[in-house]
């Protein structure tokens, strides 16, 4: 459609033109050039002066940091070295860097030509080309055609004309539209198999433990990657896919046109010339690759300052905390934006070296047209105009392609910075965590083949540190620790705060890899995790017991279900109606909102005495409850024959345990471990 539009743009030109050359004469027409040229010379000089602001490093890093300090907010280290001139060689090798990234990415949505996303960018090439067809024909109807009739003053030439001009821009709109339709959804088609592999990575081993809390690969805000840039890159590298075939199927449709009246060796000529015009412009644009990705960056961080706010409200709401939050996400925000204002200050200079770039290709095209023609001297003047009209509208089509072409760059630069946030990412999620020495290895194999024969966990050798992304000194947790726990063994593990009882956890849980020796545990569902705060999901009350499964409702489920929340006193939550006799349906917004810190344990229990599991790992999974009532559930847990490993602060606790692990939490790594049998009198 924004063919036809500047087709008839075009028209409009050429119409107002022809009135001004007829009405006024030659000295007006001169008058008004002259009035042109000034304004012209006035507004190259100011842009050169805004040019010369812009990159004068006076005004660059220095002024914004400083302006920035002022408010408190240093720009992000980040810029600086965007800021810095990278050399040729090392654009060479980012550019090779990224074209393989972008084919990994693509090969992702669309491994094959016959998958689904192969088959769009197949018929999105169809139009594309289909369109260029539309074009090339309607500018040779509109310039030689159209001219050819207004000079001979011929109604019958000009009443074919608009057949044929209505005729194709009937097409136009057709293919123009079903352009634009392709070019969504083959935007869709990547997000979607692009996410889903994220999903697929990201939620495979813990590995979203490993790149949120141990900072595997320095990724800062993964979700924003995921949620934000993988649909960034798919707009742009759809949109770019149309806007690049558009180009390059023009320009050579309109070369080939345009050689039939001026030959092929000036049109070479002229391009080989704009390839080098173009090749020097471009060195002076800044990298917007790196932009991007800083600017996804800091969006990524502002975004998560508020979603922990929502995170935390009730907390920051006790504590009064409102003023706090609001300049941390000030702070944050000022950062966004700093960097966003300084960002298209330095856009501002790619768009005059773009606009640039195309206008010196129109002019320079322009004039290789014209020589020919004023050469020519022979033929009938309807007949010259007509032909240079037709050759002339052609060339500078191609002329305004190649320049595009040129141009694409550029574009490609944008969708860099994309690209090589989501590679980043992909290669955090798809590196295994750090390999450990053969030794260890063959130990933790060994050690797990123990545990699944003798259906215990079984600890050998385990030595814990504290993780340390930042590569300081790590804190010993425990060394050298061997403890076996079969069926009936109940062990509580005690210690003053920090000393590392629940990093043992960690370790049990494959989230933590021991610095020595091997943990194994029974596989699959035998074991329940019941953390310190509970986890409440997205849902239905019943979806909360039967977490993580999530079983089809039925009358034997939703009555086992029913008589869990019975067991730990949560039958006040059902809310029975017509159609959901057990109230086992209701569901909020975010339960965490609307439970109490006890009802919350209470309903990890419930889940516990749901999957009636083998082994139970509490860790202080009743410090909100009260002690009465503490004893009731672990009577009952312990009733269902599930094994505990708790951790607890209540030394009451002891009594429903047969182990005592007390870790003494001086960085040496030391516990002791003993036995509690006087305290099982009551089982
Ligand atoms: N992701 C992490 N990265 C770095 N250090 C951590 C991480 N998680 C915990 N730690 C540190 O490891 C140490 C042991 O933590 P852990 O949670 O095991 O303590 P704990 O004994 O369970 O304490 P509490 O009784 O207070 O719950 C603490 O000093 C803690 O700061």
């Amino acid at each position: 459609m924004s063919d036809a539009v500047s087709l008839l743009e075009g028209l409009g030109l050429v119409g107002t033109a022809l009135r001004r050359h007829s009405s006024s004469g030659i000295s007006s027409t001169a008058r008004s050039l002259q009035k042109d040229s000034a304004f012209c010379l006035f507004l190259g000089l100011s842009t050169l002066g805004f040019f010369h602001r812009t990159s004068s490093e006076s005004l660059s890093l220095k002024k914004l940091r400083s302006q920035l300090a002022l408010q408190g907010n240093p720009l992000p280290r980040a810029a600086s070295k965007n800021h810095k001139a990278t050399s040729s060689r090392q654009k060479k090798i980012d550019s090779q860097q990224f074209w393989k990234e972008l084919q990994w990415l693509l090969g992702v949505a669309a491994p094959t030509a016959t998958s689904k996303g192969g088959q769009l960018m197949a018929a999105q090439f169809v139009l594309l080309v289909m369109r260029t067809m539309i074009t090339v024909r309607c500018t040779k109807l509109n310039t030689y055609f159209l001219t050819r009739a207004i000079s001979k003053a011929s109604w019958s030439d000009w009443t074919k004309w608009v057949y044929s001009f209505t005729g194709w821009m009937a097409a136009s709109t057709v293919v123009n539209s079903g352009l634009r339709y392709m070019e969504s959804v083959i935007a869709l088609e990547l997000r979607q198999k692009l996410t889903e592999r994220a999903h697929r990575k990201y939620l495979l081993n813990n590995a979203f433990y490993r790149l949120a809390v141990l900072r595997h690969g320095n990724l800062g805000t993964v979700d924003q990657r995921i949620v934000s840039d993988i649909d960034a890159f798919s707009r742009e590298a759809a949109s770019l896919y149309g806007h690049s075939f558009k180009p390059i199927l023009e320009f050579f449709l309109s070369l080939h046109e345009a050689s039939k009246e001026l030959g092929m060796g000036r049109p070479i000529a002229l391009f080989a010339s704009q390839f080098f015009i173009g090749a020097t412009l471009r060195g002076l644009t800044p990298s917007l690759g790196k932009m991007v990705a800083l600017e996804q960056e800091l969006e990524g961080n502002f975004r998560s300052g508020h979603s922990r706010l929502i995170a935390s409200a009730e907390e920051v709401a006790f504590l009064k905390g409102s003023e706090a939050e609001r300049a941390l996400l000030d702070e944050s925000l000022h950062r966004l934006i700093g960097t966003q204002r300084w960002h298209a200050l330095k856009r501002i200079r790619k768009s005059i070296v773009d606009n640039i770039t195309k206008f010196q290709g129109l002019l320079i095209g322009g004039c290789f047209v014209h020589v020919p023609f004023l050469a020519r001297k022979s033929a009938e003047a309807a007949e010259r105009i007509s032909d240079f009209r037709a050759t002339e509208e052609l060339m500078l089509r191609c002329g305004s392609a190649f320049s595009e072409i040129m141009l694409l760059g550029k574009s490609l630069d944008e969708l860099a910075g994309y690209t090589s946030r989501i590679v980043e990412m992909f290669r955090a999620l798809e590196t295994p965590p750090p390999a450990r020495d053969a030794a260890s290895l063959a130990l933790a194999t060994r050690t797990a083949n123990e545990a699944k024969t003798k259906d215990a966990i079984v600890i050998t050798n385990l030595t814990v540190h504290q993780p340390s992304p930042d590569g300081t000194e790590p804190r010993v947790l425990i060394t050298g620790l061997n403890l076996t726990v079969p069926k009936g063994r109940h062990v509580i593990v005690t210690g003053p705060n920090g000393c590392g009882k629940t990093s043992l956890f960690r370790v049990l849980a494959g989230l933590w890899l021991p610095v020595e020796g091997a943990v194994a545990v029974p596989a699959g569902k035998r074991m329940l995790w019941l953390p310190q705060s509970s986890y409440l999901v997205t849902g239905t009350l019943r979806d909360q017991v039967t977490y993580p499964d999530r079983p089809t409702s039925s009358r034997s489920t939703d009555e086992k279900i029913a008589d869990c929340l019975e067991k730990v006193g949560l039958k006040k939550l059902c809310k029975p109606s017509s159609d959901d006799a057990l109230g086992l349906g209701v569901r909020h917004h975010d339960w965490n909102d609307v439970l109490s810190g006890g009802e919350k344990q209470r309903v990890s229990f419930a889940r516990l005495l749901y999957h009636k599991p083998e082994y139970a790992i509490l860790d202080e999974a009743t410090a909100a409850i009260n002690p009465e009532e503490e004893s009731k559930l672990y009577e009952m847990v312990l009733g269902v024959g599930t094994t505990v490993f708790s951790i607890a602060h209540r030394l009451e606790l002891r009594k429903f345990h047969t182990t005592e692990l007390h870790v003494v939490g001086d960085g040496s790594g030391t516990f002791k471990l003993s036995e509690l049998r006087n305290t099982l009198d009551w089982m």
